[in-house]
């Protein structure tokens, strides 16, 4: 018998092991009878018969790729839909062969039209022949016709992985394949994969019934489908009785791993299977090696499910996920408006620290005063702190729509998901900021000149801020522009402008009654935040900004 060796893995810990990798050498290949096709595949691989796109432009990019032949779920919790928004979530292009046609919703399945076998094979050729996918992964492959014109595809356009998600019976009861199509999974489809991915219910069938109740009982089944063929074998422990985590059982032919989480108690759990077997796909079709393609899907899984725990879709009691969460997170964001500088505060730590306040207090208070935006400036705070306190301020600031600005750290600002940051001259350029931010996120320039002014919106800003307008001691060695300065940058920027340095009480209004065009707003420390009440402090300038506004009209 081989050498067993366990390893207990919570999702978010892993060490990392020397990987088997993922084709066998051909004299491993031929060991047994199984082997037939990986033994196609790796021949196929030595003669660069992998099919590569028709296109010989150099200049394209190829992205990664996987094909999903599954059945459609019209409720597009699961299935096709499912495997395509996965994909598409993970960051890798989904192409799609139909095998079935299901009626679905949150109650249940309502119906099912089988593809027929021929059109199944149309599918298939019209893909592979064409546009050759990195990876196949498969789902509701409901006849046994299917699954041997899937093999035979496969035979004759290989491919670099191939993932089973082995489904047998809807997240209702309803059988989408029955068990009519166990010998040909066994026989032919199994011996090709690459990872089989089945839940308690069909690594049972899978094995003739032997009751699973236990990770034992998850091991000794692993075991059982790996002698079957497929190369690595993934048995999910969601059904798991009397378990209050999740545990999934991962065996590679050699090593046995435990993939622990804790349960997400959430009705919508409709098609996290097909959700979990396309993430593999997806990581393989990047260039994974397997163990960490697993891992690395498992957490998007877990994110997927606790980010979706309570969205409302359907009246059943089989809630689908919510995939594309990032780009959720974005639609949620409010786009940044020019109107957010009229009162923008930055924070200081020394002047928290001077008056016993955290940054949050301190954000706390200044946007009850009435701030439309918030800038953490903590030039002496450790980068773990700074993280904790951008991402509690964070929470704050979304609830009361204000925009929550880093600076000069893009790191905190992308690993808190701030709305964006300040940068100046000596600072990252704003392009490479940009590009690393995406569309989405503010980026402010500090912009002393026209020049600097001209270069930040060419490099992709959202706004400038300018200064010193007066001369202040919370910026060392600051070069005061003055009302004048102000005024040349305003007048020849194409971007907003908010204007900063000594600005307080006594000259807010000076500063807004330039009345020049792009001046939004004032940026100010220590009128805010070197005070005993950072509240009333902010209150009381934004009625001198609103009295300023009402002058210059
Ligand atoms: C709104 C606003 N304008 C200017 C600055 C100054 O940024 P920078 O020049 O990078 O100097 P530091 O703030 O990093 O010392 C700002 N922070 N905010
Ligand atoms: C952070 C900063 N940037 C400046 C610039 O001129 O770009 S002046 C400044 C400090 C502003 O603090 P206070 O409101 O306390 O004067
Ligand atoms: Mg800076």
């Amino acid at each position: 018998m081989a050498h067993l060796c366990s390893q207990v893995l919570s999702t978010s810990f892993f060490t990392p092991k020397p990987q088997i990798p993922v084709l066998l050498s051909p004299g491993v290949a031929c060991v047994k009878s199984f082997h037939q096709y990986r033994f196609l595949h790796i021949k196929a691989m030595q003669d660069g018969k992998f099919a590569t796109p028709t296109s010989c432009d150099e200049s394209k990019v190829r992205v990664p790729h996987v094909l999903t032949v599954a059945g459609s779920d019209s409720g597009a919790g699961a299935g096709i839909q499912a495997d395509i928004k996965a994909c598409a979530a993970r960051g890798v292009y989904c192409s799609t062969v139909i095998t079935a046609v299901t009626a679905q919703n949150t109650v249940g399945v309502q119906g099912v039209n089988i593809v027929p076998e021929d059109f199944v094979a149309e599918q298939l050729r019209s893909v592979l022949s064409d546009m050759p996918p990195n990876v196949v992964k498969t789902g509701m492959l409901p006849s046994t016709g299917i699954v041997k014109t899937l093999c035979q595809s496969l035979k004759e356009f290989p491919v670099q992985a191939l993932v089973v998600d082995p489904v047998m019976v809807s997240t209702s009861g309803h059988t989408l394949a029955g068990p009519s199509i166990l010998d040909s999974f066994r026989e032919e489809l199994l011996p090709m994969a690459d990872i089989v991915t089945p839940n308690l219910k069909e690594a049972s069938a899978l094995l003739g019934g032997v009751p699973l109740e236990t990770i034992a009982d998850m091991r000794s089944a692993a075991k059982a489908i790996h002698d079957i063929g497929p190369r690595n074998v993934l048995v999910k422990g969601g059904d798991l009785p009397a378990s209050l985590d999740a545990v999934d059982v991962f065996y590679d032919g050699n090593d046995f791993y435990e993939f622990r989480s804790s349960r997400i108690m959430t009705p919508n759990t409709h098609g996290t299977g097909c959700t979990l077997a396309s993430s593999v796909a997806a990581e393989l079709a990047k260039g994974s090696q397997m163990l960490s393609a697993v891992k690395v899907a498992k957490r998007y899984v877990e994110a997927v499910l606790s980010y979706s725990k309570n969205i409302a879709i359907g009246g059943g009691c089989q809630g689908p996920m919510d995939h594309l969460l990032k780009l959720k997170s974005n639609v949620q964001r409010r786009r940044f408006d020019p109107c957010d500088l009229f009162l923008y505060a930055v924070t200081d730590s020394r002047m928290n620290k001077k008056w016993g306040r955290s940054i949050v207090d301190a954000v706390k208070a200044a946007i009850e005063g009435g701030a439309s935006i918030i800038q953490l400036r903590e030039k002496e705070v450790e980068t773990g702190d700074f993280l904790e306190a951008a991402k509690a301020c964070l929470k704050i600031c979304r609830v009361h729509g204000v925009p929550l600005l880093i600076n000069d750290r893009i790191d905190v600002a992308l690993a808190s998901d701030a709305d964006g940051v300040h940068i100046g001259q000596s600072d990252m350029p704003a392009h490479v900021a940009r590009a690393l931010l995406g569309s989405d996120k503010i980026i402010g320039v500090s912009c002393k000149t026209p020049e600097h002014a001209q270069q930040a919106w060419i490099d992709g800003a959202d706004y400038i801020g300018s200064g010193g307008v007066y001369p202040t001691n919370t910026k060392e060695n600051n070069k005061t522009i003055g009302l004048d300065g102000l005024k040349t940058v305003c007048v020849s920027s194409k971007l907003p402008v908010v204007a900063i340095g000594g600005i307080g009480m006594s000259n807010a209004q000076a500063v807004m009654q330039l009345g020049v065009p792009n001046l939004k707003g004032v940026a100010v420390v220590s009128a805010l935040f070197d005070r005993e009440c950072v509240m009333t402090e902010t209150r009381k300038l934004l009625e001198v900004l609103k009295e300023s506004t009402k002058i210059a009209k």
